[in-house]
């Protein structure tokens, strides 16, 4: 029997679909082939939430250290790509400045200076596309904060950025990479070293740098930056918009603060900026009633596993009182747990609260209407609203 016969849903199910309104497909899957193959993937999808955690636990059996990973084929090795002890020892250096209490020390008052900032430049039109305006100038000035490269301000990391996600996407879509992004790597890379080699810098590289090769430091430096700019873009953009398609949960968050922790865990539950995850089996094994053969990718759909009604009862509801959406797994789960989870909490708490407390009767724009969008990376591509009065 051929794959398509044993999963006939899976062999139903486009991209182009799970690009643009995955949910009604992935609650078919899940409920009747919660690991199944789709031949447009050429992949096993896992939609099931206990099967998911299974996977991202069981690094030995599902790794993400293959030769198709597209960003380490831009990058190199680096924390994101590799498991096991050679894991370990690139994520632990990074580990002290991403705790809690340091995030707070070391980020808070920066956030909110740049917040604040960019409130105020929203200017007095009352009508701004917040995504491009607003949330993704955020994300990449923590990003640049967080590097602390000597002599680059946040257009030129911006820039890097651009032309390294254009090589790796380049590479998933089985074409030649562009030269540009190598280039900017090796930019990035040059500044990591100038960086490394001043002593009067507090960067969290130089202390990595104690514990890794230069080169090392530089592969992590480009996952910090790629896995901070697109995704926390991606987290405040989708809780701006889940806030203001719900007044009613807006109003319940603008009378009581406190609720925006768990609107914006709501959030990240409906709609993770990550939607997927990938991982590789290191030899034959079953996952629910599905035979994995050695080498197969496994694409865990955390969209699908947020959305899981055994674990989210009426799992489609935007609901900022839900006790347990912080059970939600849009930071991943096991090894590669995101590294700044706190630090992108943090920055989508402080950025959510001055937005409402500064713009009143902030609104989505009727004459432009949006929802999420994407396979792999999940967002609105404008977000735009009107206010009543300048900020
Ligand atoms: C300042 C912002 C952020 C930074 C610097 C950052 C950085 C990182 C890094 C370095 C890793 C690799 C950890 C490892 O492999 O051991 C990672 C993993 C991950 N991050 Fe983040 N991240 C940020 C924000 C976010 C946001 C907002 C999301 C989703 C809403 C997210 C989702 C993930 C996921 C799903 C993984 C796991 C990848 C995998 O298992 O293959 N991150 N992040």
């Amino acid at each position: 029997m051929s794959a398509a016969d044993s999963f006939p849903l899976g062999a139903a199910t486009t991209l182009a679909e799970l690009a643009r309104d995955p949910h009604p497909r992935l609650a078919q899957l899940r409920e009747r082939e919660p690991v199944s193959w789709l031949p447009e993937l050429d992949g096993w999808l896992v939609t099931r939430r206990d099967l998911a955690l299974s996977v991202m636990r069981d690094a030995a059996t599902f790794t993400v250290d293959d030769p198709r990973f597209s960003t380490a084929q831009v990058v190199g090795p680096s924390m994101l790509s590799l498991d096991g002890d050679e894991h370990t020892r690139h994520r632990e250096p990074f580990n002290q400045p991403f705790r809690p209490r340091e995030v707070r020390d070391g980020f808070a008052s920066f956030i909110e200076r740049e917040t604040e900032r960019l409130i105020t430049e929203l200017g007095p039109t009352g009508a701004v596309d917040l995504r491009r305006a607003f949330a993704g100038p955020l994300a990449v000035a923590v990003v640049t904060e967080a590097l602390g490269l000597v002599g680059t301000d946040a257009d030129t990391v911006l820039a890097w950025y651009d032309a390294i996600v254009r090589s790796v996407s380049d590479i998933t879509a089985g074409h030649e990479a562009a030269p540009d992004g190598a280039a900017a790597y090796a930019r990035l890379r040059a500044a990591v070293e100038a960086t490394v080699a001043d002593r009067g810098t507090s960067s969290l590289l130089v202390s990595a740098a104690g514990r890794l090769a230069v080169p090392e430091v530089a592969s992590n430096a480009a996952v910090l930056m790629f896995g901070g700019i697109e995704t926390t873009e991606g987290m405040i953009t989708n809780a701006l918009l889940h806030l203001l398609h719900h007044p009613d949960q807006l109003a319940l968050v603008r009378a009581d603060f406190d609720l925006l922790d768990g609107a914006i865990e709501e959030s990240l539950r409906l709609e993770p900026g990550a939607a997927v995850v990938d991982r590789y089996a290191t030899c034959d094994t079953v996952l629910g009633s599905a035979t994995i053969r050695k080498g197969d990718l496994v694409t865990v759909s955390l969209t699908g596993a947020n959305r899981d009604p055994a674990v989210f009862p009426d799992p489609d509801r935007f609901d900022v009182r839900r006790e347990n959406a912080r059970l939600q797994l849009a930071f991943a789960h096991g090894p590669h747990y995101c590294l700044a989870a706190h630090l992108a909490r943090l920055e989508t708490r402080i950025a959510l609260q001055r937005l409402f407390e500064r713009l009143p009767a902030l609104r989505l724009d009727p004459e432009h209407p949006t929802a999420p969008y994407g396979l792999v990376f999940r967002k609105p591509l404008t977000l735009r609203v009107l206010w009543d009065s300048p900020a």
